[in-house]
């Protein structure tokens, strides 16, 4: 479990996260999305106690990280995969880990064929290692521990494609065990096929969180109606927020279900009733971030 209450983070005149707030349950991948400069790693940092929150607090399987006993073995955390030692083998890197956290050192060789780092290249300098050899050797350093929770920035970032496949299947395994994931991308595409729930962030604050299909159904529904005046009148009445587009259809904040209600109520003849075509994810993904960006610009 992840809880995250009003984090805030400012750097001097700028706030770099702005009341952030979510939690990530066992048995779930939270995908945390927002464009670059967004505040993903700034938050994570907080949550894994590298930044210190100006305001807000956040804990990690019911404590603040900084107070947990022996953090690699509850927490597997890859913020940034350069941060790895140059002059060191893949080995060496999760050899002098393992002693520290106090892993059996058999679980090494595990990890690198997991991460498909088996053989020669577990025996050169990281140095040498491509930008998606290193993602791999962090996440089997995450792993490493046997944590419970995930904390990923990133880290489909130099992963070819075939790789990206491999780690989602890896997070969504790990996940269906019972383990917490939060896992940042600024690619919609990157997290959208693993990830139960979105936690969306623009300019610093959170500007969608739910399930995909909650965040799509937050678009409302469009409806078109014989006698459009006469509808409006009664959804309003009804509490519904309606706006009226151009060619006369109607735009609800509502579920399809209750303005079918309504609308057979008064007895209207509908032509046409279904969710407002958001463009998918991926243009609500756009709008949403890009309006906050244009706020955090002013
Ligand atoms: N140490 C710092 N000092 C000053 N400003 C910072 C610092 N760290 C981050 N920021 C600013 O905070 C904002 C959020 O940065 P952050 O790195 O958290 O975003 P991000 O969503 O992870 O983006 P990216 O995908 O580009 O890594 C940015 O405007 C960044 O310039």
């Amino acid at each position: 479990m992840i809880s995250v209450t009003s984090l805030t983070k400012r750097y001097g005149a700028h706030t770099a996260v702005n009341d952030v707030s979510f939690e990530c349950a066992p048995g779930t991948v939270t995908g945390f999305l927002g464009p670059n400069g967004a505040g993903k790693s700034t938050t994570m940092r907080m949550i894994t106690g590298l930044t210190p929150p100006t305001a807000g607090a956040s804990t990690v399987a019911g404590k603040p990280y900084r107070q947990l006993p022996n953090p690699s073995r509850e927490v597997g955390v890859l913020l940034d995969a350069s941060a790895q030692h140059p002059g060191r083998t893949g080995r060496e890197v999760l050899t002098l880990s393992a002693r520290t956290q106090g892993v059996d050192s058999a679980r090494v060789d595990e990890l690198l064929s997991l991460v498909q780092l088996a053989g020669p290249a577990a025996g050169r300098r990281v140095r040498g290692y491509s930008l998606g050899m290193r993602q791999r050797l962090g996440i089997a350093h995450a792993f490493l521990g046997d944590p419970r929770v995930l904390i990923l920035d990133e880290p489909a970032n130099g992963l070819d494609p075939e790789g990206i496949f491999w780690m989602r299947g890896l997070l969504r395994d790990f996940a269906d065990r019972g383990g917490t994931v939060l896992l940042s991308s600024h690619l919609l595409r990157e997290v959208e096929a693993v990830a139960d729930r979105l936690v969306v962030i623009g300019g610093g604050r959170i500007v969608a969180n739910g399930t995909k299909e909650e965040l799509l159904a937050a678009g409302g529904v469009r409806v078109r109606a014989l006698d459009p005046g006469t509808l409006r009148t009664a959804l309003e009445r009804a509490g519904f927020a309606v706006t009226a587009g151009a060619d006369g259809a109607l735009s609800v904040q509502a579920e399809a279900e209750q303005v079918g209600q309504v609308a057979a109520s008064i007895s209207a003849v509908l032509l046409e009733l279904r969710p407002v075509d958001t463009g998918g994810l991926e243009e609500l993904f756009l709008t949403l971030t890009a309006g906050e960006a244009k706020e955090t610009a002013r």
